[in-house]
């Protein structure tokens, strides 16, 4: 059955899902916070700022009124910046009079109050709310706006909802999955950006695979380890939103998270990275945020606080790799082990 979706956000993820929405025959409205950049997808038919070439299908309109965007829908879906997400869920609720089903594809943890995405709208806009589904995996927009084979995983409190929004997005290009351990889907995805900087730094200081596979396995161990101490089912990290988004962003040029920490490591600032970028480079505030989780949850996350001592301290890079080295010897799993037990 065909129905009007809510898109916030119409950067390059929002853009790409509007797109799977409509090849599904759904009608969307993509909101988009800047009048010119909306008036200029309406006359192109084309998103020429975030996806450049790409032709949009029809039933995609964009919209600047909020108000507008928001009239009547039923469903809307979160494709802003975790920066930018608790001012765009209070215009919301200072609209929206009826309860809307929410799908949040955005991949981060707020610095300080330390939620997830989906508890931050529990705080903000429980009233309002039916369900919160979470869209997370390995899927760059670039390929998923080229239609591209990509599968993802959706996550919910309630798996009927859940449901409803596979039913929703799926097709012949994206495959998606059911997955009820909401708070693992949201922290392998929001934390794989912090190893895809870090495996960008390694690339552009010229370091091999070797170095890539390690920082993407141990990467993964300390995403785990955290996981687990915050609730998350261990073997979410082995799916789609784990390991399968942690391959995808630290191998891909596509990645802003890789390219940023490519930049970085040839030598330019933080600054001068993020001037250039023109896209949100989510692994930066959620390195701030898991080194504040590591110290909350007393876990070890050696990768991540070596990258908040790079990005926030002015700690020299291979002075940093040269410290992980170094580290006193362990058994591989011995964390990991003593962890996924004590939660049992
Ligand atoms: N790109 C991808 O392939 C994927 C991205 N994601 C996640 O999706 C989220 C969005 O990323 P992405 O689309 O890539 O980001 P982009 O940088 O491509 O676009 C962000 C969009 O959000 C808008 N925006 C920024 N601040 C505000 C605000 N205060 N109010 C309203 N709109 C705002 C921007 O508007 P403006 O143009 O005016 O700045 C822009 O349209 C991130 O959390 C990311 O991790 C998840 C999976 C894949
Ligand atoms: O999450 C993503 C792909 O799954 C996008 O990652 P980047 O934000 O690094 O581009």
């Amino acid at each position: 059955m065909s129905e009007t979706i809510t898109i916030l956000g119409a950067g390059s993820w929002g853009t790409a899902l509007a797109m799977v929405l409509a090849d599904n025959g759904h009608t969307v409205r993509l909101w988009g916070n800047e009048e010119n950049h909306v008036k200029e997808i309406n006359q192109d038919q084309a998103n020429n700022r975030y996806l450049p070439g790409v032709e949009l299908p029809e039933g995609i309109t964009a919209y600047y009124d909020l108000e507008e965007a928001l009239e009547d829908v039923e469903t809307v879906v979160f494709a802003v910046p975790t920066k930018a997400f608790r001012e765009v869920a209070r215009r919301v609720k200072s609209i929206v009079k009826n309860k809307i089903t929410i799908v949040h594809v955005s991949k981060g943890i707020e610095p300080d109050s330390l939620l997830r995405i989906s508890e931050m709208l529990e705080e903000e806009i429980a009233d309002i709310t039916k369900d919160i589904i979470v869209l997370s995996g390995p899927s760059h927009a670039e390929e998923v706006s080229r239609r591209i084979p990509t599968t993802v995983t959706v996550a919910s409190k309630n798996m009927e909802a859940a449901q409803g929004i596979q039913d929703l997005f799926m097709n012949q290009n994206f495959r998606v999955y059911t997955n009820q351990d909401l708070v693992g889907v949201e922290i392998g995805g929001a934390l794989k950006n912090i190893i895809a900087l870090a495996a960008g730094i390694t690339d552009g200081l010229g370091y091999g695979d070797n170095a890539k596979a390690a920082l993407m396995t141990r990467g993964l161990a300390e995403i785990t380890r955290l996981g687990v101490k915050m609730g998350a089912d261990p073997l979410t990290f082995l799916g789609l939103t784990g390991i399968g988004d942690l391959i995808v962003t630290c191998t891909s040029v596509h990645s802003r998270n890789w390219r940023a920490g490519n930049l970085l490591g040839k030598g330019k600032s933080l600054d001068e990275v993020l001037d250039s970028m023109g896209m949100v480079v989510e692994g930066v505030r959620t390195t701030k945020a898991a080194h504040q989780l590591s110290e909350k949850y007393q876990v070890k996350m050696p990768i991540t606080n070596a990258l908040y001592d790079v990005l926030f301290n002015g700690k020299d890079i291979k002075q940093e790799v040269e410290d992980l080295m170094g580290r006193s010897k362990k058994h591989e799993m011995e964390e990991l082990i003593d962890l996924v037990n004590e939660e049992r």
